[in-house]
């Protein structure tokens, strides 16, 4: 299997060359060639296995020659044994044909777990084979941070250097990152937001001095290894209900695009799926190109929904270049209009194309704690201020015969504040972060400038390495 950029510029690569590799030279993002597509027997085989199991064997799809079936089964296998639920990402029925599929139930407590804990086994058996040494530098709006240190600290072979924007992410969510003590771990508060801490990860990838000179990693879902790990929660959900013979619908709330992305790809490979429903909170670019082909780009407003507070979805990208048709070049070319005039007109064929797919709805704060209120009031359920868009979204969007999956994102324990304001309830911390609250944190806090951040980077190697 070969993996090819969006961008058309840079070399195809393997599957363990574009893990380590995570943004493309062009400044596109790797793609597989073909998609693999599952077969009737495979359909068989893959209701038979554990989650473990159907992970490494849906990872075998997409890692070629690179890694055979049975180190995928063992790295899998170690990957999950960290997660508290016996399912690993068990699901319910919340109303008449309307599912929440929690896929919270890792160490952080959010979904990047589940592709996380297999990219930290992934990048150690590469790593090892190869006998190489990577940086990995990573952008976080509060959960994608936490899941890649927890899976990476304590590494011999990868630092790590986590970029969250200062003061916009829940206290929980940066105490997770900033209380770990690991020698390999660094945290870096940016005056900006996310978007600003995400330009700074993909300036890096540009500067093919500073690449090369601290052989530069990814773990954000650029990197295509991320978006792969993440399909088989979209198959297992789907199998249970009736996959392949019935198809399904899925709601996501979504910030860098990814989590959908994967869900997308999993219908690429041959799983029956009727719409993609696109939850959005006020940063709502995603809904309003899905509502009205408006991808213009406005200021980042800080919401409940801190994780996806985000106005340049790096794996639209991904959607674009297979909707064109894999012309890379058009791809490019409204990729760099986009961030030079803020906005992309995408050619409205393309638009309509996606919106049979896609469908997309916003809430604001207060819709959002209403949301949270209601659905506790009326099922018991309580939703976290992400996973609560893509309930409001599947809800919305409920077709009678076709069972909606909406995937619940992240524990409500994460963000007590917005869910005692929602509906009085201070959800509380599972044992293993009782301590989280009171102990120290070490961060730097630096500006949006990229010289400056790259001089800590180098720090935090020196540091790390000597
Ligand atoms: C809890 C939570 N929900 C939703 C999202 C959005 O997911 P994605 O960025 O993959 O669209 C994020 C961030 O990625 C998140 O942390
Ligand atoms: N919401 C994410 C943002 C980064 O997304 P990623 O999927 O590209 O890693 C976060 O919580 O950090």
């Amino acid at each position: 299997m070969k993996y090819l950029s969006t961008r058309g510029e840079a070399p195809t690569l393997s599957f363990s060359s574009v893990l380590l590799t995570g943004l493309a030279d062009d400044g596109g993002l790797y793609m597989p060639e073909t998609w693999p597509k599952l077969k009737l027997r495979d359909w068989e085989e893959l209701r038979s296995l554990s989650y473990p199991d159907l992970t490494a064997l849906i990872l075998s799809l997409f890692a070629g020659d690179d890694i055979d079936i049975k180190t995928l089964k063992k790295l899998c296998s170690t990957a999950y044994k960290r997660f508290n639920h016996k399912a690993i990402v068990p699901f319910q029925e919340l109303t008449h044909g309307l599912f929440v599929q929690e896929l919270f139930h890792g160490p952080t407590l959010a979904f990047k777990d589940l592709a996380m804990q297999i990219l930290g086994q992934l990048f150690e058996y590469v790593l090892e084979k190869e006998d190489r040494t990577i940086t990995i530098v990573g952008a976080t709006s509060g959960d994608t941070g936490s899941a890649a240190i927890e899976a990476l600290r304590g590494s011999k072979r990868i630092t790590v250097v986590i970029l969250h924007p200062s003061g916009r992410v829940s206290e929980v969510q940066r105490r997770q990152m900033t209380t770990v003590t690991d020698q390999n771990i660094t945290n870096i508060a940016v005056e900006g937001t996310f978007d600003d801490c995400q330009d700074l990860v993909k300036a890096m990838f540009a500067d093919q001095t500073f690449r090369n000179e601290v052989h530069l990693s990814a773990v954000n879902s650029i990197n295509w290894a991320r978006i792969a790990a993440q399909i088989p929660y979209y198959i297992y959900s789907a199998l249970w209900l009736g996959a392949p013979h019935r198809a399904v619908s899925f709601a996501v709330p979504t910030g860098n695009f990814g989590n959908i992305l994967a869900g997308w790809a999993a219908g690429k490979m041959g799983l029956p799926v009727d719409k993609f429903c696109i939850g959005s909170n006020k940063n709502d670019i995603l809904t309003r190109f899905i509502t009205a082909n408006d991808m213009s780009i406005q200021e980042v407003q800080p919401s409940l929904s801190p994780s996806m507070d985000i106005q340049i979805s790096s794996n639209f990208e991904r959607l674009l270049f297979e909707y064109l048709n894999r012309d890379a070049e058009q791809c490019q070319t409204l990729m760099t209009t986009f961030r030079k005039n803020g906005t992309m007109a995408v050619p409205p064929p393309i638009w309509q194309a996606i919106g049979e797919k896609f469908t997309g709805l916003s809430l604001n704060d207060e819709e959002t704690s209403q949301q949270i209120r209601k659905v506790y009031e009326q099922s018991h359920y309580l939703a976290d201020p992400h996973s609560i868009i893509g309930i409001a979204a599947g809800q919305k969007f409920l077709q009678p015969g076709i069972p909606m999956i909406c995937m619940a994102t992240a524990h409500p324990a994460k963000f007590p504040d917005a869910m005692e304001k929602a509906c009085s309830i201070r959800p509380k911390l599972p044992h293993h972060l009782a301590s989280l609250m009171t102990k120290q944190e070490h961060s730097l806090t630096l500006p949006n400038n990229l010289a400056e951040i790259q001089s800590a980077i180098r720090n935090a190697i020196n540091r790390n390495w000597g």
